[in-house]
């Protein structure tokens, strides 16, 4: 990749320190409690995915490390600082669940991946050369270099998918989270989304990303987080695509365990043995 690397990906407060922490954060909406007792610490250059069954948490557990979502209790922290006092928001790329991000946006493809430098623009300051490195790159790294004068609604869905990832790979964050951009995504578009993300893992970016369907971006993969019923299951090696795809399956009521336990971490194998470790 030809742009400058990202800034010091260790941060202010040491090498260290891990760009997500979860400290027994719990997430309630309209009263209902979604996340209970989460605790999950991301570390600097790690690749983390987050799988689970339809409604385990995943949306609302990313939701919450980006600051969209009040937690109700705990703490998380991002570089180190706690969330509420957490300013550095440059450093954080946030690519959506695709159904609520590019539709009708009549935009080229090089203005919407260009929105992705506004947090490191200087207020009022015009685009400058880095920041037009920056955004080429990042159309490079997606492989739509060719596309970018192109309306976005012009694309497939798949490649709407890599130009909301280039938008956040041209804002060079130390954290990318990515919330399921592989959903109903073919698997070229795949393979070109694995790829960015190991060109941004190679400059020590840390990635958190939401993933019904891992294909090609296994070998990736540091660790597995496994939320079920809105708590974690699994915190571990990364699983397979094959455990990967039953955890995906599986069912809340297939699933053992009450509403009112701590935190159990154990393996996914243990739903098939129908019972908790
Ligand atoms: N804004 C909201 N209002 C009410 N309930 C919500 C809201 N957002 C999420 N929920 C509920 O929270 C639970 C967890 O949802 P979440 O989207 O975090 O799950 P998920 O694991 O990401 O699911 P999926 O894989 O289907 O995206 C679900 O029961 C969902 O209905």
């Amino acid at each position: 990749m030809t742009s400058p690397a990202p800034s010091d990906a260790a941060g202010a407060a040491g090498a260290g320190t891990p760009p997500v922490v979860l400290d027994q954060v719990s997430v309630s909406i309209g009263g209902r409690p979604i996340l209970r007792d989460v605790d999950l610490t991301v570390r600097v250059g790690d690749m983390v995915t987050l799988l689970g069954p339809n409604g385990s948490g995943k949306s609302t557990l990313v939701r919450a490390v980006t600051g969209l979502l009040p937690h109700t209790r705990g703490t998380v922290r991002l570089f180190g600082t706690p969330i509420g006092d957490f300013a550095d928001w440059q450093r954080l790329g946030f690519v959506p669940q695709r159904s609520t991000a590019t539709g009708g946006v009549p935009a080229t493809v090089r203005e919407v991946v260009a929105s992705g430098r506004v947090g490191r623009r200087r207020l009022l300051r015009p685009t400058g050369a880095a920041d037009r490195r920056a955004v080429e790159s990042a159309l490079e790294v997606v492989g739509l270099a060719d596309r970018a004068s192109y309306g976005v609604s012009q694309l497939s869905g798949g490649q709407q998918q890599r130009v909301l990832i280039a938008r956040a790979l041209a804002g060079e964050p130390d954290l990318l989270v990515l919330d399921e951009p592989t959903a109903g995504v073919d698997l070229p578009n795949q393979q070109a989304l694995a790829d960015a993300l190991a060109r941004l893992k190679e400059r020590g970016a840390t990635i958190l990303l939401v993933a019904h369907e891992i294909g090609p971006m296994m070998p990736l993969i540091d660790r597995s987080v496994v939320m079920r019923d809105g708590l974690v299951a699994y915190d571990g090696p990364p699983l397979t695509q094959e455990v990967a795809a039953h955890t995906h399956h599986a069912h809340e009521h297939d699933l053992p365990g009450g509403h009112d336990h701590a935190p159990h971490v154990a393996s996914p194998f243990d739903w098939e043995r129908g019972g908790r470790a």
